[in-house]
């Protein structure tokens, strides 16, 4: 059955600039189906005269919104929370059609990034600042909290929702304003997010987003680039690209958060729980098709439990559902693009020619379409291969056998990346010796679902800097003031 919205009207095609949804200037872009290619909408293919409308609005919209007093803010941005779980099957349905994730995780993914805009609008009201103990007699001393500015958001396609959620909120929540720039395959859950702010309360040129295709995007990125009103930069993709915007802000010192790629490893001890660590696995594994930054990439299984794990992963991978996310039993969607299966199929294909073996899956499902892969395990997987070193962001396995912790642990670490890293040990000992050394911004222990609102959420090395959720993805969208007041008389 295809896919339909109850309020039709949450299917927008226009920017949305100091509150009015206006047509396109230029050109449109087709927003398609993944699994069929078929076409959905039409929206902006924006370039840098919208770009600077929005950017004007927002820093219009700044001098008031930072002054609206932190409950109002947070009144606001709590309707907005409401707004978006009383729409959650349309909304839903928005990220099934346009990314085609299953519908189950597609409405499971507006309810986590729900958990980001209540949070946040709870935070709203808690950025206190500090009274400081004045080394000189006569002087008061206080550290304020201010909004940085505008802000640019820049956002991916695997999580639409997600990640629009938990940039905007911690924004709105501190007095920031935003200028927002989808992903080309995603737009139309961020659109309809944006309409449910507006409806909300959100003031006119607080909240803009325009939409633009992968050609136009850094013509419309650059604008706020350059702009010197543009504060800060927040973005969610890939490595290359964050480097690209960490370079070119540079000239304005803008305030970044950079969540880029990972290559997450996987480890598997022989004293760990097995059924636990391949339950673990999948969960983590095969979210979002395997197209999640916090997959993992390298999965790592000590040489005693090696052949007893791949069996039961084995069976478990071979279960799996593929299918259009119009199939209410279908856990694995089509992958984003043809850029995407040609990326997991190159992999697959290096792993073999360099001495992997195929043990499930292995190729593309012509008889699905042109955008399915099979999920996937490989056995025999060594650093030699592009998998081990490139994200694979895709349905794709690759176990490596392992003999002991201090190899394991070189192993893991030996990647320029480092978001998110797992391990399965029943050994307390072992459990935090591990975790220490991982060098990565999150660590799953006997746990393959780490994602939460109230979580650090970022990485170290290449993975970029920056945390978002819990406290300090709000303390990212404020400067820090030290206010010092002499003696009065
Ligand atoms: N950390 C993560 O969550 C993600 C990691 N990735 C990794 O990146 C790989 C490639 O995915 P891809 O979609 O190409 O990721 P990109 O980094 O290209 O895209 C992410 C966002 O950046 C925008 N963008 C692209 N080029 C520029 C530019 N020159 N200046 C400013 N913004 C830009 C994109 O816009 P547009 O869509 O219009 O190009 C999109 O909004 C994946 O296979 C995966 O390994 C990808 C997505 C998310
Ligand atoms: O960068 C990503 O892949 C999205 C984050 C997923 C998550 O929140 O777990």
């Amino acid at each position: 059955m295809p896919l339909t919205l109850q309020r039709t009207e949450l299917l927008r095609s226009r920017n949305y600039i100091a509150g009015e949804w206006r047509e396109a200037t230029g050109s449109q872009l087709d927003v398609t189906d993944p699994a069929t290619g078929a076409l959905i909408t039409r929206v902006p293919d924006s370039g840098a005269c919208e770009a600077r409308e929005a950017a004007e609005a927002a820093h219009a919209a700044f001098a008031t919104w930072r002054k609206v007093p932190a409950k109002q803010r947070a009144q606001i941005i709590k309707r907005w929370n409401d707004l978006v779980l009383a729409h959650q099957d349309d909304l839903g349905t928005l990220v099934s059609m346009e990314q085609g994730k299953p519908l189950a995780e597609g409405k499971g993914e507006i309810v986590y990034a729900a958990s980001y805009i209540e949070w946040f609008a709870e935070e709203a009201t808690r950025m206190n600042g500090e009274i400081i103990p004045a080394p000189v007699a006569g002087r008061r001393m206080f550290a304020v909290k201010e909004p940085v500015g505008v802000i640019a958001a820049i956002t991916p396609w695997n999580f639409p929702a997600a990640m629009i959620a938990r940039k905007i909120a911690p924004a709105l929540a501190a007095g920031c304003t935003v200028v927002c720039k989808p992903a080309e395959d995603t737009p139309l859950t961020s659109l309809a997010l944006v309409r449910l702010a507006e409806e909300a309360g959100v003031p006119p040129g607080v909240l803009n987003i325009v939409t633009a295709s992968r050609e136009n995007t850094p013509e419309v990125v650059d604008a706020w680039l350059d702009d010197p009103r543009v504060r800060k930069i927040t973005f969610t993709g890939s490595t290359p690209v964050g480097k690209h915007l960490a370079r070119r802000s540079a000239d304005t010192l803008k305030k970044l958060s950079l969540e880029l790629g990972g290559n997450a490893p996987f480890i598997v001890f022989e004293d760990a729980d097995l059924d636990a660590a391949v339950e673990g696995l999948m969960a983590a594994k095969f979210r979002n098709g395997g197209q999640t930054c916090v997959c993992p990439n390298r999965v790592f299984v000590q040489a005693k439990v090696h052949d007893t794990f791949s069996e039961k992963l084995a069976a478990r991978v071979k279960a799996l559902k593929v299918g259009p996310a119009s199939d209410a039993s279908s856990q694995i969607g089509p992958m984003i693009n043809a850029r995407a299966v040609e990326k997991i199929e190159r992999h697959v294909q290096d792993a073999v020619a360099r001495g992997a073996r195929v043990l499930v899956g292995g190729g593309r499902l012509p008889e699905l379409g042109p955008r399915y892969f099979a999920p996937t395990v490989l056995v025999g997987a060594d650093g030699t291969m592009a998998c081990a070193s490139e994200e694979t962001f895709g349905p794709v396995v690759p176990l490596t056998r392992f003999d002991t912790e201090a190899e394991v642990i070189a192993a893991a670490n030996d990647t320029p990346f480092g978001l998110a890293a797992y391990f399965y040990s029943n050994d307390i000992r072992r459990v935090w010796r591990v975790a220490d050394a991982l060098e990565s911004g999150i660590v799953g222990i006997n746990e393959g679902a780490i994602a939460a609102e109230a979580a650090p959420f970022g990485g170290v090395k290449e993975s970029g800097y920056g945390r978002e959720g819990s406290t300090h993805g709000l303390e990212d969208y404020l400067h820090t003031k030290y206010v010092c007041q002499g003696q009065l008389d």
